[in-house]
C-alpha cells in the first residue's frame, strides 16, 4: 500500500520505518526542514536503537521517502497516518493545534480518496472533531475516513514495540477502513482489538495511566517499607508471582517521565473535569509521582545537610535508559533544585547529554566518562538504570570526597553494595553505611 505518515518523531518515523520494514511504500512528512534533510541522508535525528539501520535499509530498496510538502507527501497516499506531538497545554490538557494543523491540510490538499489515521494521543472526542473539521474544509471532492489508532511503543524498544506489540487498537465504525487496516497490518501478526472511536481514544489514556498507577503504587509501598524495615524489591517480586497483579512496572524509584504519563494522566484528569467527573484516584498518583520525583534531593539533603559549593555526581540524565530523552525527565527537577541549593553539579549520561544542554541549567557541567564525574564528589546520584552505570566497577566510587550514593533507581545489589565501603541509600530498601563502621572499627 502506499501510506504517508506525518511527523518524524519517536512515533512517527519508527511507524514509517517499520511499516516500510513489512513491504508498504511509505512518505515520512515534517515541517522541520533540518529534520527532513537529516534523513535524506540517512541520518536519524533521534536515539532509538537499531533505527538507523532498518531506515537506510528501507531507503535503499526504495520503499522509504522523507518530504517537508504535505501536497507532495499525500499525492499517492491510499492512508495517511497522523503522528505530530500533541503536548501539555497549561492547565493539563492536550495540546491539538498540531493534530488539526495536519487535519487542515488534508482536507486542503488530498486529491483521492483517503483513510486519516490517528496515532497522535487525542482526548475522547478528538477524531469525530476531526472528522468534521476534514468534511468542512475539504477542496476537493473526495472521501475522507477518520480512523484512530492509539499508539503502545515504549521509547528504547519502539522497534520491537512495533513488530511484537500486544495489540492494535482500530477505532472505527467502518467496516472498510477497519478491513483495510488490518490488511496493512496483517505481515506484524499481531492481535487486532477493532471498536469504536471513542473507546479506542479512551484505551490509550486508560491504559497509560493504568501503568502510572502502578508506578505511584509502588512507590508509596516503598516509601512505607522504608519506615518498617521491609524491601521494595521482595516485595514486588512476591507480588508480580500473582498473575492476577503481574510483575511489569512495579519497580519503585524516583517516578515516571518521558513524553507520555506525565501528560496522558493529567490530560486524562481533565478529560474526565469536562464531564463534572473528578478523577480523583488519578489526582492522588500525579501527586505521589511529583512527590517521589524530589525523593532524591530530600535525601541528599538529609545526609549531607548543607549543599553548598558541594560536587555532586549526577549519573543518568535521560528519563529511561535507551533513549536521548529527557522530556519531564525526573533529572530536570532534581538537577534544578540542585543548582538552586548552591551545588556544584557534574552530570553524565552516555547518550542524552546534547538534549540536557538545550533543557537543565547552564551551570551544569558534563563529564565525558563516568568515573570523570564520580572523582572527588560529595555525593553521587542516580537517576537512569543505564547498564553502563548499572555494570560500572564499584571501586569508582572509592574516588569520591565521601562516598555518599542515593540511588534511585535500586540498581545495585545490596549484598554487593555491602563489600564496599560506601554509604548508600536506594528506595524502599534499607540504608547500608559501612563506610562509617569501617572507619570506626580500624
Ligand atoms: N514518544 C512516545 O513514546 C509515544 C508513544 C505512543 C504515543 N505517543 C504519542 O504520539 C504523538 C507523537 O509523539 P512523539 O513523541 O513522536 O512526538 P515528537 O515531538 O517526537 O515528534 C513530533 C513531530 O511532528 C512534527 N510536526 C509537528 N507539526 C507538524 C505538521 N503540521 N506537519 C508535519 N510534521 C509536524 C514535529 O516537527 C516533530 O518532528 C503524541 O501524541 C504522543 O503522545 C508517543
Ligand atoms: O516499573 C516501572 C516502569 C517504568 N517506570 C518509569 O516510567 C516511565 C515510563 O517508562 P516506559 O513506560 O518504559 O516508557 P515510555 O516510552 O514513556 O512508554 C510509555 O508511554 C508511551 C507513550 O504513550 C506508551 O506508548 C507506552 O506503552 C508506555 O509504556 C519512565 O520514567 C520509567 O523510568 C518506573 O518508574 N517503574
Amino acid at each position: 500500500m502506499k501510506l504517508s505518515v506525518v511527523g518524524t518523531g519517536y512515533v512517527g518515523l519508527v511507524t514509517g520505518v517499520c511499516l516500510a520494514e513489512i513491504g508498504h511504500h511509505v512518505t515520512c512528512i515534517d515541517i522541520d526542514e533540518i529534520k527532513i534533510e537529516k534523513m535524506k541522508n540517512s541520518i536519524v535525528p533521534i536515539y532509538e536503537p537499531g533505527l538507523t539501520e532498518l531506515m537506510t535499509k528501507n531507503m535503499e530498496e526504495d520503499r522509504l521517502v522523507f518530504t517537508a510538502n504535505h501536497e507532495e507527501g499525500f499525492k499517492d497516499a491510499d492512508i495517511i497516518f497522523i503522528a505530530v506531538g500533541t503536548p501539555e497545554n497549561e492547565d493539563g490538557s492536550a495540546n491539538l493545534t498540531f493534530v488539526e494543523e495536519v487535519a487542515l491540510s488534508i482536507a486542503k490538499t488530498a486529491k483521492k480518496d483517503t483513510i486519516v489515521v490517528t496515532k497522535s494521543t487525542v482526548p475522547v472526542g478528538t477524531n469525530d472533531r476531526l472528522q468534521i473539521l476534514i468534511n468542512e474544509n475539504k477542496l476537493n471532492t473526495i472521501k475522507v475516513e477518520v480512523v484512530s489508532n492509539p499508539e503502545f511503543l515504549r521509547e528504547g524498544s519502539a522497534i520491537y514495540d512495533t513488530f511484537y506489540g500486544n495489540r492494535i487498537v482500530i477505532g472505527s465504525n467502518n467496516e472498510k477502513a477497519v478491513q483495510q487496516l488490518t490488511e496493512l497490518y496483517k505481515p506484524l501478526a499481531i492481535p487486532i482489538y477493532s471498536t469504536d472511536i471513542r473507546s479506542a481514544e479512551m484505551i490509550k489514556y486508560a491504559s497509560n495511566a493504568f501503568l502510572a498507577t502502578k508506578i505511584s503504587f509502588i512507590n508509596e509501598i516503598a516509601n512505607i517499607c522504608e519506615r518498617v524495615g521491609a524491601d521494595v524489591e521482595k516485595v514486588a517480586a512476591g507480588m508480580g508471582l500473582d498473575k492476577r497483579i503481574g510483575s511489569a512496572f512495579l519497580k519503585a524509584g524516583i517516578g515516571y517521565g518521558g513524553s507520555c504519563f506525565p501528560k496522558d494522566t493529567k490530560a486524562l484528569i481533565q478529560i474526565a473535569g469536562n464531564v463534572a467527573y473528578d478523577f480523583e484516584l488519578l489526582r492522588g498518583v500525579v501527586n505521589v509521582n511529583k512527590k517521589q520525583q524530589r525523593m532524591v534531593f530530600e535525601k541528599l539533603v538529609e545526609n549531607l545537610g548543607n549543599l553548598q559549593r558541594k560536587k555532586i555526581a549526577v549519573l543518568g540524565l535521560a528519563f529511561k535508559p535507551n533513549t536521548d530523552d529527557i522530556r519531564e525527565a525526573p533529572s530536570i527537577i532534581i538537577t534544578n533544585e540542585l543548582t538552586k541549593a548552591g551545588a556544584y553539579v557534574c552530570a553524565y549520561d552516555p547518550i542524552a547529554t546534547e538534549n540536557a544542554k538545550k533543557t537543565l541549567d547552564s551551570s551544569i557541567v558534563y563529564a565525558e566518562k563516568l568515573e570523570d564525574a564520580i572523582k572527588d564528589a560529595d555525593a553521587a546520584v542516580i537517576l537512569t538504570e543505564w547498564s553502563e552505570i548499572k555494570n560500572m566497577d564499584l571501586n569508582i566510587f572509592k574516588s569520591m570526597k565521601y562516598p555518599l550514593v542515593i540511588d534511585g533507581r535500586n540498581i545495585f545489589e545490596l549484598s554487593d553494595i555491602k563489600k564496599l565501603q560506601i554509604e548508600y541509600h536506594s528506595i524502599g530498601r534499607s540504608t547500608i553505611n559501612s563506610y562509617d563502621q569501617l572507619s570506626l572499627n580500624s
